[in-house]
């Protein structure tokens, strides 16, 4: 008799040992140990003002202050998820329930509907998309429909106000939530991508892993006068993401594009994408994008990082090579160790 054994997901080792940026230097240092520090960045250090010893000690301590903090994240967003989970109370507990049909919108249920009809291929799903542009491959759905998003803005609110621990969606956005601390991984996002998104995805992006996604990180940024404005260009920890505006109202904030982060002058023509409540944004993680400056009102997305662990087990999309994989907590990046998804219990009597 078999039964299927829990999937465990890890990240990968350059999370705690590259891209560390030293905005007073203006690099992004590799870190492993001093000497390691020394030897790659001694001169370059030396140039942009790291002089005396007492600079590089203070580099030091920051990096390895940095690396800690970096390393104790999962373990801390376990606490936090454990506390909420006890001692939260929701102002809208409908949205803690399974994902409804009532809560998206028809053309995207209609989209997810056509994917997985015998015969249905990438020209009839395009039929049933916006897309924004065929060169980037970039489209447009409605997703959640305006009651829903107007609840969802509800709940989120009210988490922002309430005193629980928050943690943060990324280091470049301070305020917004993380949906599997909140508690809406299940009930909410799991099912949009295994129902939903993953059928979409496999006809977009065959090549991307859209059909095999099999996990996700997901939260929630938030832009607001005298908060957060904008975004960085950057490309996502993901295979592909799915970016949906919540509301509320708000002008400005426009995502841009450019190439793929891999292309030569990836930022040379970029391309302004306004949002639209309720509307998804479908694109590549790799695509070099970032938010344009809020000029009123307050802004809240939901971006969707999707993970196929069958693309990023043979190349880490941060380091570019092959993934030093670490055991991580819930679905951690979205790295496998690929051991057998099932266990023999009656080798374990
Ligand atoms: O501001 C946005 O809507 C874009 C967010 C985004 O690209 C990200 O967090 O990865
Ligand atoms: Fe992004």
């Amino acid at each position: 008799m078999a039964t299927a054994a829990p999937r465990r997901f890890c990240r990968c080792a350059c999370f705690c040992s590259q891209n560390l940026y030293v905005a007073r230097y203006g690099l992004h240092l590799r870190f492993r140990d001093e000497h390691q520090l020394r030897r790659d960045y001694g001169p370059l250090l030396r140039s942009r003002g790291c002089v005396t010893s007492k600079d590089f000690q203070q580099l030091l301590e920051e990096l390895e202050k940095e690396v800690g903090r970096r390393r104790r994240l999962g373990q801390e967003s376990a606490v936090r998820k454990a506390l909420i989970a006890s001692s939260y109370h929701p102002a809208r507990p409908e949205v803690y329930s399974s994902l409804q049909d009532a809560a998206l919108a028809p053309e995207f249920m209609a989209a997810a509907e056509y994917s997985t009809s015998p015969g249905a291929d990438l020209e009839g799903l395009l039929q049933r998309l916006e897309t924004v542009s065929e060169e980037k491959r970039i489209y447009r759905v409605p997703v959640f429909s305006a009651k829903f998003c107007q609840t969802l803005l509800e709940e989120l609110e009210h988490f922002e106000q309430s005193d629980m621990p928050k943690g943060r969606p990324n280091t470049m956005n301070n305020h917004g939530v993380l949906m599997h601390e909140l508690g809406l991984d299940d009930p909410l996002v799991t099912p949009l991508r295994e129902r939903f998104l993953l059928p979409l995805m496999a006809l977009l992006y065959p090549d991307y892993g859209g059909g095999y996604l099999d996990s996700h990180r997901a939260f929630v940024v938030k832009y607001a006068l005298g908060q957060d404005l904008e975004l960085g260009c950057h490309y996502d920890n993901a295979e592909l993401t799915l970016n949906v505006a919540l509301g509320k109202d708000f002008t400005g904030g426009a995502l841009y594009f450019g190439g793929l982060f891999q292309a030569p002058a990836a930022l040379k023509e970029t391309l302004e994408v306004e949002h639209v409540v309720g509307s998804g944004i479908l694109h590549r993680g790799g695509q070099l994008h970032g938010a344009r400056p809020l000029c009123k009102g307050e802004r809240w997305n939901l971006v969707v990082w999707l993970r196929a662990s069958a693309v990023r087990n043979r190349l880490c999309p941060m380091c570019c090579q092959k993934p030093e994989l670490v055991d991580d907590e819930g679905f951690g990046d979205g790295f496998t160790r690929e051991e057998p998804t099932t266990v023999d219990v009656c080798v374990l009597t």
